[in-house]
């Protein structure tokens, strides 16, 4: 059997994505959390961790830091555990180029949008205000440029009349719970690949809106 995928997880807060992905890990037993980093030290995702007996470490912004000064600390507190995949799990920070180059192909986010709809922050409302019918999230290699790496895989939720912001996260949340997971399973697998900026499947390249079965 191979060794496990070493995982480290970033986090800024709740870390419900994080709770799936712990769950995931113990019946996947190919991959293993090893480390979980916040730069909030409120981070209700920490305790998480901490009641699954996973190292934790936060790495606070100091005041007139540079983004690229904080992303050198970053990068020293993810460094440590020698990870194999980084997974940014509610991580709210743009991270610089320079970082970003040091994981291409083992870092991967999940952003509350059918991408590359509504790139940044505010999706639900932003999805509410422009009369979607349907909205929910993507997993996808992390580049330089936000949220505009190869997606992995989506998932669609419905928008109904009278959804507030709060109902619409909800919803799109359970649907996280369900794909995050299985990505960092195939990942963990040797079967996910980022390659010349495209992210391919068993070999078999993805499509723009992610992995479609036949
Ligand atoms: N270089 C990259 N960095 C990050 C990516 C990425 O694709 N490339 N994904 C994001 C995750 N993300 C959406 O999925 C995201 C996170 C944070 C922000 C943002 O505007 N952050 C602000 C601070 C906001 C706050 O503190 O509430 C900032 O950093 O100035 C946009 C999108 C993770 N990083
Ligand atoms: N742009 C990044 C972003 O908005 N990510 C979103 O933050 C939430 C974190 O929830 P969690 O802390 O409960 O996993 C998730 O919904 C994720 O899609």
């Amino acid at each position: 059997m191979s060794s496990s995928c070493r995982v480290v997880v970033l986090i800024s807060g709740n870390g419900s994505n994080l709770q799936a992905i712990i769950d995931g890990c113990d019946d996947n037993l190919n991959a293993d959390i090893v480390g979980v980093i916040s730069n909030k030290p409120d981070a209700y995702g920490l305790i998480r961790a901490h009641h699954s007996e996973i190292d934790t470490s936060c790495v606070i912004a100091y005041k007139n830091e540079s983004r690229s000064e904080y992303d050198s600390r970053l990068l020293a507190a993810v460094n440590k555990y020698q990870p194999d995949l980084i997974v940014l799990a509610g991580f709210m920070r743009i991270l610089t180029d320079e970082f970003v180059s040091q994981f291409l192909g083992k870092m991967i986010n999940i952003h509350p949008s059918l991408l590359p709809k509504y790139t940044g922050l505010n999706t639900h409302q932003r999805a509410i205000d422009a009369g979607d019918l349907e909205h929910g999230a993507s997993v996808h290699f992390v580049i330089p440029q936000l949220d505009a790496g190869p997606v992995i895989l989506q998932a669609k939720v419905p928008v109904y009349t009278g959804d507030d912001a709060t109902v619409l996260a909800e919803r799109v949340h359970e649907q996280e719970h369900a794909i995050y997971p299985l990505v960092v399973k195939w990942f963990s697998l040797g079967r996910l690949k980022m390659l010349e900026g495209k992210a391919y499947l068993d070999g078999q390249l993805i499509g723009p809106s992610g992995y479609a079965p036949d």
